[in-house]
């Protein structure tokens, strides 16, 4: 796992919003930039100054219209994005909420659509997803989860087939740790189906003790909110 090892983060934010009486999610469909060609929840970078609360309100605001009030907007948890070579994790910030006041609409960056829960997109998401998502949708937070990720090798013109072995596991008390063995990842460079990246490993708790503040830099739960 040395390739994974990690000195600095970046925080981000990720919002889900839940319609809990017609069981269905808010996602975007990412026009550019990093995810660009996938569904995702709203969110993005911490501006200096904000809070992760303040900037995942924010993200919501400027990417889908729509506000959340301070009251229903909660916390489901952290996810820790680590890629091969890659010395800067992504300490993401996840929140939730089944209330929202605006009207929905679309900007440059993110293409709006509710999605019943049982045709939620997986195979057009980043890889995690389909591990995290269900537990969040059904109230099965909070969770932490650490994600490893490789490249995938790119080709420019025409679909190709990727394998990517799982490292080793680091199997130790306090976490749940699944290796998976991804073959066959089929993906072209104009339109990747699950993105750039192929996940190669991953660990997720959610009988948390309470929701996770701060990740440190050996990827254990830094503190809990208050
Ligand atoms: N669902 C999911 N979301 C992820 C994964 N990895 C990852 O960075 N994200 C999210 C976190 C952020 O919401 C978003 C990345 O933020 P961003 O680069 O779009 O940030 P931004 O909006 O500030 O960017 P920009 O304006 O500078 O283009 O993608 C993942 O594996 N799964």
């Amino acid at each position: 796992m040395e390739s994974f090892t990690i000195t600095s983060k970046k925080v981000l934010t990720l919002v889900l919003v839940i319609d809990k009486a017609e069981q269905k999610v808010l996602l975007g469909y990412k026009k550019r930039g990093f995810g660009a060609h996938l569904w995702n929840g709203f969110g993005g970078k911490v501006e200096p100054g904000e809070t992760t609360r303040e900037g995942a309100l924010r993200e919501l605001e400027e990417e889908a219209g729509i506000t959340v009030k301070t009251e229903d907007f909660k916390k489901a948890g952290i996810l820790l994005f680590q890629f091969e070579n890659d010395p800067v994790a992504l300490e993401t910030h996840v929140y939730k909420s089944y209330e929202y006041q605006g009207l929905i609409r679309e900007c440059e960056e993110m293409r709006p659509q509710w999605f019943a829960f049982a045709d939620v997109p997986y195979d057009q998401m980043w890889e995690d997803d389909r591990i995290w998502l269900p537990m969040l949708l059904n109230g099965q937070d909070p969770f932490y989860g650490r994600m490893y990720f490789k490249r995938k090798p790119v080709e420019d013109t025409k679909e190709i087939e990727t394998t990517v072995t799982s490292v080793v596991n680091t199997s130790t008390s306090t976490h749940v740790n699944h290796s998976t063995t991804m073959t066959g990842t089929s993906f072209t460079t104009a339109q990747p189906k699950s993105g750039p990246f192929a996940m190669c490993d991953y660990q997720l708790e959610h009988s948390l003790q309470g929701v996770p503040r701060e990740i440190a830099l050996d990827g254990t739960i830094a503190s809990f909110e208050n």
